[in-house]
């Protein structure tokens, strides 16, 4: 492999280009002498889009082909949002950098609704997750979820068509393909704890590729790090995959990493949350102490009923 070069291993979804144009530009803005190349690929996520998540099993269906693509050498790293990377990687494969985190809050989207508040008995909200859709019945029982796929674009060309009142998406999104005046208000994470990792990307690379780990360093950001650490060792004790109603989310202040978490029926008539603070060296410890936390609340019924085939 040529020592200038690095292949980025791609979806082809708006957000997902953004994602690895961004980290192209950031390699390039490192190693002026870095050549980098997309390459953009079709995943299992990518055809199965009208089907819903929960029934296609959520886990990893968008990251598969990218990481097979990295083990045979045809690319070299894959750029992901972190909230949508499977707790584990397949042998040899791993995450050697977390950049800076963007805008980690959930967006309220609609054309005729300011926020949650203002929307009318039984008004139709979109969302395909169990996490948003819990939190919104615990605030509002009387709103119709409904389901909604696919990308972005389509995701609001939904809205627009007058399938929902409202939608709910991730704010990072929104902003990276230049769509926040799209955003009716941010949902405070009081109100929608974000998913693990939530606004922040991620890079994986082969562990053993010492000229990539090298050239990728300076891309990596310590304080999101901490962060989505403590998140994701929360989300992996819990044994959830992305799709679960599962918020965690962390925040550092003078140095202590304060994280939150939550787990919640889906219909939102049950949410049991937590907290837990400690130094940022002990980020992980951290998230497994909340989860063990959130389990002797009985937050282990919760998922095994939403895990039931
Ligand atoms: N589940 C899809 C997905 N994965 C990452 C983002 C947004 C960007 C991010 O969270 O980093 C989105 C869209 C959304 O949830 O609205």
């Amino acid at each position: 492999m040529s020592e200038n070069l690095i292949r980025i291993a791609t979806r082809k979804s708006p957000l997902a280009l953004w994602q690895a144009e961004f980290v192209k530009a950031e390699l390039t803005k490192a190693h002026p002498e870095l050549t980098v190349e997309l390459v953009p690929m079709t995943t299992k996520g990518d055809i199965l889009l009208d089907t819903p998540l929960a029934k296609v099993g959520g886990k990893g269906l968008f990251v598969k082909e990218l990481e097979v693509a990295i083990l045979e050498n045809r690319a070299d790293i894959a750029v992901h949002s972190m909230k949508d990377v499977p707790v584990d990687f397949p042998e040899g494969l791993g995450l050697s950098v977390i950049c800076e985190r963007d805008d980690p809050r959930d967006a309220f989207v609609s054309n005729h609704y300011a926020d949650i508040d203002a929307l009318p008995q039984g008004a139709v909200v979109g969302t395909s997750s169990l996490r948003r859709q819990c939190q919104i019945r615990a605030a509002r029982p009387d709103l119709m979820i409904k389901d909604l796929r696919g990308n972005v674009g389509t995701r609001l060309a939904k809205l627009d068509a007058g399938q929902y009142d409202a939608i709910i998406l991730a704010a990072a999104g929104l902003k990276r393909l230049k769509l926040v005046e799209r955003i009716a208000s941010y949902i405070e994470a009081e109100r929608s704890l974000p998913a693990n990792g939530q606004g922040a990307v991620g890079i994986e690379c082969r562990l053993n590729d010492h000229r990539v780990i090298a050239l990728l360093a300076p891309l990596e950001h310590t304080e999101t790090r901490y962060r989505v650490t403590a998140e994701r060792a929360m989300n992996t004790y819990l044994e959830g995959g992305c799709q679960v109603p599962i918020g965690a989310y962390a925040e550092i202040a003078d140095g202590v990493l304060h994280l939150r978490g939550l787990v919640g029926r889906p219909d939102g008539g049950l949410i049991i949350s937590s907290q837990a603070s400690g130094s940022v060296n002990d980020a992980e410890q951290i998230g497994i102490n909340l989860a063990k936390d959130l389990l002797q609340q009985g937050a282990k019924d919760i998922l095994d009923a939403v895990y039931q085939p």
